[in-house]
């Protein structure tokens, strides 16, 4: 099975563009949940242009499903992390000033930092997961850093996905058997979509769980949230 796990950065971007609390990312989460998502992931960012900390502390609260908190882990990812004891944290190299994430970590060349992070991570019960590019090296680095998981960066597949999706998949393939090889377990996130979503699952065996956001809430405008959320979870049939 895998899991749905809705991304609520856009619904904090949006509250955050009149400055009240409209929409209530809070009351977001729990309807995401009511309407059958089994996650829901945050990526604070250090300007906190959407999900701010103060919103993940109170998010913590209310989530039933599964609380994933992706970031970069600088001193004040961790400590909220650690306070907060999500489910799951995702590792994400970002650089402070990206638009979005745009990469995987190097799992070989920041191996001794990594190690250090997942250990912290693990000895508080926090899953972690490793947001890797689909190269084998890269994931095979995750699993000896001793990370649980992978999450592959799935920008790449959708943007081939329309014009050659055998091609699109196809490093993706390897990388899942890779990690299933290395006893990691296995996520994906980063631009999946109504279109995208279903050959993805179709072709990646023990898929664990898959985040969305930026898609999932534009369709909501179209479709509202109960519908698409419903709609997501049939790609994942
Ligand atoms: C890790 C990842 O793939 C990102 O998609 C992220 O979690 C979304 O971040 P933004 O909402 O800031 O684009
Ligand atoms: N980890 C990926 C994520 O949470 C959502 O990414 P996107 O769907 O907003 O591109």
């Amino acid at each position: 099975m895998t899991r749905l796990s809705v991304n609520i950065n856009k619904v904090a971007t949006l509250r955050n563009a009149r400055g009240g609390n409209n929409p209530d990312v809070i009351q977001v989460a729990r309807d995401c949940e009511r309407f059958g998502a089994e996650g829901i992931t945050v990526h604070p960012r250090p300007d906190e242009r959407h999900i701010r900390f103060r919103d993940v502390t109170e998010l913590k609260e209310i989530v039933t499903t599964e609380f994933n908190i992706e970031g970069n882990p600088n001193e004040r990812f961790m400590q909220l992390v650690l306070d907060t004891q999500p489910a799951q944290a995702t590792l994400v190299p970002d650089a402070d000033d990206a638009i979005t994430s745009n990469a995987g970590w190097d799992t070989i060349k920041h191996k001794d930092f990594l190690i250090d992070v997942v250990k912290e991570l693990k000895s508080h019960g926090i899953r972690t997961s490793i947001f890797v590019d689909p190269i084998v090296e890269m994931v095979e680095g995750a699993a000896i850093i001793g990370a649980d998981r992978v999450e592959l960066y799935t920008e790449p597949y959708a943007e081939q996905y329309g014009e050659n999706p055998e091609a699109a998949i196809a490093p993706y393939v390897k990388a899942a058997k890779a990690a299933k090889a290395a006893g990691l377990g296995l996520n994906a996130g980063h631009d999946l979509d109504l279109q995208n979503l279903k050959y993805f699952h179709q072709h990646i065996e023990g898929l664990d769980e898959v985040s969305i956001g930026h898609a999932l809430i534009c369709d909501a405008l179209y479709y509202g949230l109960e519908n698409t959320i419903q709609m997501y979870l049939r790609q994942l049939q």
